[in-house]
């Protein structure tokens, strides 16, 4: 299978390309493939000649979006649609991912695929625009909404969290914003499961639309640093006390949905694949992570949005 990865650097294209290791794939990002530009998706087709197109680029920086509507919009919902619509014209499948900050939060149960979205920031409306544009550009297209992404790699939640243990004595995290932890692993494992159905199904296939995907179970942005920092102890990384706060304790440029969390039934009804436990994902990513890291005190990630 010849695969085009859309994002290079990114959590999820990481994993993406050391899944499909077996197969032809290419991963590209800016400069090789820019999303908003014509000439480099259509440059970047001609040299995959991929028989799926994957796209793990995003505009991912919540809080700086609320600044720059427009760079969100042209990556997350033109870009997107530029390349599944070039997806479709070479007669290629596409798989896309979407986010849990489509929803308000305010449903109090998790949200189902039928649900309608409402988001609350730039973010959410760019990536709720570039589902629907992503599915009528190429009908044979899965859209996978998940949440919460963490990797070894790029900047995220688990990071930041090992970066703040690190230097201070008491890390104060939200305890009223629910949701579920998603590794970027178990994304790349979902796509290899579903990509050869994929590939073979026509349009009107029940494999394509949209479904839910995230780790299993909820909790809490303080439930997930508390296990965070309760696996991190056992590596031998120093345990700061964790106090939880409210989310008006903790004020930010973009408001986040207080309840986000995912059904994710469907998914395992049409292509078998469910939610995978994210205390052991977090598990393996703290392996590969104190694994590379020479002492405890070495700052962990990039100084991206994440870093606080
Ligand atoms: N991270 C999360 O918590 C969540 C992510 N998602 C979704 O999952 C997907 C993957 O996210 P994740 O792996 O975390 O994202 P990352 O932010 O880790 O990676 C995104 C990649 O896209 C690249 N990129 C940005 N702009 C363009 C462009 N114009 N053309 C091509 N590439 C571009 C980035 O490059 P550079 O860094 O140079 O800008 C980066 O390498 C996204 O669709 C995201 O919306 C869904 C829910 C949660
Ligand atoms: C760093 C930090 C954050 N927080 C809070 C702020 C926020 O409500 C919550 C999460 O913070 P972050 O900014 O790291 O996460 P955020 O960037 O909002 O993460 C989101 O990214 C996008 C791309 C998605 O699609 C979402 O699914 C989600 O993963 O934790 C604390 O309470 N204490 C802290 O020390
Ligand atoms: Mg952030």
């Amino acid at each position: 299978m010849r695969v085009l990865v859309a994002g290079r650097e990114g959590q999820v294209a990481r994993a993406l390309v050391a899944r499909l290791a077996d197969h032809q794939v290419v991963a590209l990002e800016p400069p090789e493939l820019d999303l908003t530009d014509d000439a480099s998706v259509a440059a970047a087709m001609a040299r995959a000649r991929p028989d799926l197109v994957v796209n793990a680029a995003a505009y991912t920086a919540v809080d700086k979006a609320e600044d720059q509507e427009a760079l969100a919009f042209a990556v997350n919902c033109d870009g997107a649609a530029r390349l599944a619509a070039a997806a479709a014209d070479a007669g290629a499948p596409f798989v896309h991912f979407s986010t849990d900050y489509v929803f308000d939060g305010l449903k109090g149960a998790p949200y189902l695929e039928s649900d309608a979205p409402s988001p609350l920031g730039v973010y959410g409306r760019s990536k709720e625009a570039g589902e629907r544009a992503v599915l009528a550009a190429n009908p044979r297209s899965v859209v996978l909404r998940t949440a919460w992404v963490c990797s070894p790699d790029g900047a995220n939640f688990v990071k930041t969290m090992l970066r703040l243990a690190a230097e201070r004595e008491e890390l104060r995290v939200v305890a009223d914003q629910h949701g579920a932890p998603t590794f970027a692993a178990d994304l790349a494992d979902a796509v290899a499961v579903m990509a050869p159905r994929l590939l073979a199904a026509a349009a009107e296939d029940a494999a394509f639309g949209l479904f839910h995907l995230t780790g299993s179970p909820h909790t809490t942005w303080h439930g997930f640093t508390a296990e965070i920092l309760a696996q991190a102890a056992t590596r031998g990384h120093r345990q700061p006390r964790l106090q939880a706060i409210t989310t008006s304790e903790f004020p930010t440029r973009a408001v986040r949905p207080v309840d986000g969390r995912l059904d994710c039934s469907r998914i395992g009804q049409v292509h078998g694949i469910t939610p995978a436990d994210w205390r052991q994902s977090l598990a393996r990513c703290l392996d590969t992570l104190v694994a590379n890291t020479p002492t405890r005190d070495t700052p962990t990630g990039p100084a991206k949005e994440n870093s606080v």
